[in-house]
């Protein structure tokens, strides 16, 4: 579970994140959904640790995020744009992160590798790799340490569609275990079978937060994409 308390996260005077109250809780997969820049990444940043929080707090299990980096553990993330060494295989890039998490080999979740045939790719340097590779090989490692909460920023939009269809069907596996799935997008149709949860953001703050169902029998609508766009559209009016 996450618990965002009183967060506010400037950039000098520029306020991106304005006294942010939020709770992701366990078995839940929720779109954090929301106009370019309003605030997403730098949420999922405070949540990893990547940002400094100066007002406010976020507590995962119960543990503030200043105290004690080793929470960071229990979460998987898949980064829109994932950097990794240059001149690594892919084979060499994998290997090196399993060596820095001393998992046993028994208790890693290889089910992603292997359903993206990426073994077939273990030579290639990841300098050579499309974007959608580079996707494929953040995706594995998102998942491969069984973490309790995976967050996925813009997972599927470098995917070819069958590479699409097999990250969602894994998404909706792991958070049938109970797991916390966070997920950013703009394709609001990739949504519909995945979240059951919806976190709309604007200028930093925080415009709606409710349950798929809720939000569908409130704006008489069959899918989230629908939902969103009559809430862009009265915030507009
Ligand atoms: N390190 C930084 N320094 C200064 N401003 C920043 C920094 N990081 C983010 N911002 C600003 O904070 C705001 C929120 O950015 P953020 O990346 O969180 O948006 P987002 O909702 O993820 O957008 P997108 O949908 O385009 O990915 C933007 O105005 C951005 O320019």
């Amino acid at each position: 579970m996450i618990d965002v308390k009183k967060l506010t996260k400037k950039f000098n005077k520029f306020t991106a994140l304005d006294d942010l109250n939020l709770q992701f809780t366990d078995s839940k997969s929720i779109a954090l959904i929301g106009p370019n820049g309003c605030g997403k990444t730098t949420l999922i940043k405070c949540i990893l640790g990547l940002n400094v929080i100066e007002t406010g707090d976020i507590l995962v299990d119960g543990k503030s995020v200043k105290e004690d980096f080793r929470y960071r553990e229990n979460i998987g993330y898949m980064p829109q744009i994932g950097r990794y060494p240059e001149n690594m295989t892919i084979g060499q890039t994998i290997q090196m992160i399993k060596d820095t998490r001393k998992i046993p080999a028994s208790e890693l979740d290889t089910e992603l590798l292997q359903d993206f045939a990426l073994e077939n790719l273990y030579h290639k340097k990841m300098r050579t790799l499309s974007g959608g590779t580079t996707q494929k090989v953040s995706a594995v490692l998102a998942f491969m340490f069984n973490p309790k909460i995976i967050i996925l920023d813009e997972p599927t939009a470098g995917l070819d569609p069958l590479s699409s269809e097999i990250l969602k069907k894994k998404i909706i596996k792991e958070k049938n275990k109970g797991k916390l799935i966070i997920i950013t997008s703009h394709l609001l149709s990739e949504l519909d079978e995945i979240i059951s949860e919806v976190v709309f953001m604007n200028e930093g703050r925080i415009i709606v937060q409710q349950s798929v169902e809720d939000l569908m029998t409130e704006h008489k609508t069959e899918k989230i994409s629908e939902s969103i766009i009559s809430i862009l559209k009265e915030m507009k009016k």
